[in-house]
């Protein structure tokens, strides 16, 4: 049994140091989190209520859970084929698509949050 909560903490201590990496070494990640910053700087600005905040930070991770994943993906196909190869472009393609699908939910939840306050 204290080796399975051994493990856990482990991974726990893993992943922190994957979210660190991300957040340092990865410029898709360091820019998707400063237009984050800014929706917050907007949240406040906008005094928007607690279920659009709920839906903002929603948005935000769920971006960047996608793009980290994404990142992940482009790594491993260089790792595995560092030349140019047809299914390699394939899959980057469809990881990058995972992004969209991502980015396109955060942009409706930012246009159903804030639209109303310019119009
Ligand atoms: N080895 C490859 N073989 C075939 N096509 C590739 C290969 N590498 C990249 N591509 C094509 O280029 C696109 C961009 O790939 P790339 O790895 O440069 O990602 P990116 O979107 O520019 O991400 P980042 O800016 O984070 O590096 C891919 O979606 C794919 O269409």
């Amino acid at each position: 049994m204290p080796g399975f909560f051994i493990g856990r903490v482990k991974s726990l201590k893993y992943a922190v140091k994957g979210f660190f990496l991300l957040l340092t070494t990865e410029n898709s990640i360091i820019t998707q989190t400063a237009i984050s910053l800014v929706f917050v700087g907007m949240g406040f600005y906008f005094k928007i209520d607690r279920v659009d905040w709920a839906l903002q930070f929603l948005a935000m991770g769920l971006v960047l859970a996608i793009e980290s994943l994404n990142t992940a993906v482009e790594k491993v196909c260089d790792f595995v084929h560092p030349d140019y190869h047809q299914k390699i472009g394939f899959i980057k393609d469809i990881a990058s698509g995972a992004v969209t699908f991502a980015v396109l939910t955060a942009f409706l939840i930012g246009m159903l949050i804030y639209l109303p306050y310019f119009l």
